[in-house]
């Protein structure tokens, strides 16, 4: 059988690992990733990493199945002993007590006592807690790895700006859309926005715990702890804002007074490809197009599981196109 030749827009985290699934789950695919930008120059790169639903609304099964997906995911890749992935344990402390059902995939949860609380609470408005461990999945060794296995697997790689997806057409049998806040003007999709995020990457060691509450957020990585958060819709501005890095950096020092000692890195800024839903279909109306965008705060927690099913959805045209 003529081998089916797809092409799959977008290089970040969801668009390498979208082209890796399909390879796994269509061994004669010839895949093509094209994209304007590639690692560590994406929105994936700046991000912390956590394991974490945040800043999406999708139905909470969904996020669960997928989250599993990611976490069993990131067990293979911890199994190779790869840089970049690690379970961590830290406190979630809030203003408002919450208790998603998505903490059910995390492990050791443990909602925090009065007594607990006492010990942790750094501010007035801290009423409530969860100690639990989640893990980290460090996005630019990730996507390094797993571009490695899709070139050993015979992809291809362009480096290109799409700027209209019927450009494509000629030259392929089915087309993946994983161009995160680029799907904007890619599709007209009215319905994602960005919401600016600003980090700050610092070095203290001697900080063991995540920490987050409900304005800022202090987070593991293998050598590094990011600090954030902001959480801005609708701001296109990917400046760093020298202002805003102070109060980040102030606000999570009140939380975790041992990173007043830390050793500032670097500042980022990027945006989070936000909308209702994560988009994640075949498209009605363009037939050979298959979406996977709109991971707003959470693309790292949910890849490889919308991985997974968008190579399904890759599968069900394929075989479509086969009886034709
Ligand atoms: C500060 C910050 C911290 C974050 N922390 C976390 C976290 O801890 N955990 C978590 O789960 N998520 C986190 N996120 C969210 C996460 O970064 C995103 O959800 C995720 O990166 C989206 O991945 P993506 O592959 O869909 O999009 P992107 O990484 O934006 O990749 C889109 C790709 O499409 C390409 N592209 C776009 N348009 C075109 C076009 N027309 N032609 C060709 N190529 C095109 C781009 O060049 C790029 O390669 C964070 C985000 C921010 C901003
Ligand atoms: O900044 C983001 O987009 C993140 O996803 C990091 C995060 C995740 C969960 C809670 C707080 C911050």
């Amino acid at each position: 059988m003529v081998s089916p030749k797809i092409a799959v827009i977008g290089a970040g985290i969801n668009g390498v690992s979208s082209a890796l699934a399909i390879q796994e789950k269509i061994p004669n695919a010839e895949v093509t990733i094209i994209s304007e930008k590639f690692s560590p120059n994406t929105t994936s790169d700046v991000a912390a990493g956590l394991i974490e639903p945040y800043l999406c609304d999708d139905d909470v099964n969904k996020i669960i199945r997928w989250t599993k997906a990611t976490i069993h995911r990131i067990q293979e890749y911890m199994a190779e002993g790869n840089d970049g992935a690690e379970e961590m344990s830290g406190y979630w402390i809030q203003s408002v007590k919450e208790v998603p059902k998505w903490l059910e995939v995390m492990k050791n949860v443990n909602v925090l006592s009065e007594q607990e609380m006492k010990q942790i609470a750094k501010r007035p408005e801290h009423k409530f807690g969860v100690f639990y461990s989640t893990w980290y999945l460090e996005p630019t060794p990730y996507i390094k790895w797993e571009t490695e296995k899709f070139l050993k697997n015979g992809g291809r790689i362009v480096q290109r700006k799409v700027e209209n997806i019927r450009e494509l057409d000629k030259d392929f049998d089915v087309i993946v859309n994983c161009s995160g806040l680029g799907s904007k003007k890619l599709v007209g999709d009215n319905g994602i926005y960005p919401t600016r995020g600003q980090i700050i990457k610092v070095s203290c060691p001697k900080v063991k715990h995540f920490f987050l509450d409900d304005q800022y957020y202090a987070l593991l990585n293998d050598s590094t702890i990011t600090l954030g958060g902001t959480k801005d819709q609708h701001q296109w501005d990917v400046t760093v804002n020298p202002k805003l890095a102070q109060k980040i950096f102030e606000g999570n020092c009140v939380n975790v007074p041992s990173l007043r000692s830390a050793r500032i890195l670097s500042h980022h800024v990027d945006l989070r490809p936000s909308r209702a839903t994560v988009r994640l279909e075949i498209d009605s109306k363009l037939g050979k197009l298959v979406h996977n965008y709109g991971h707003g705060g959470s693309g790292i927690t949910l890849h490889w599981g919308c991985a997974l099913e968008c190579a399904a959805l890759v599968e069900q045209l394929v075989a479509k196109r086969a009886k034709l």
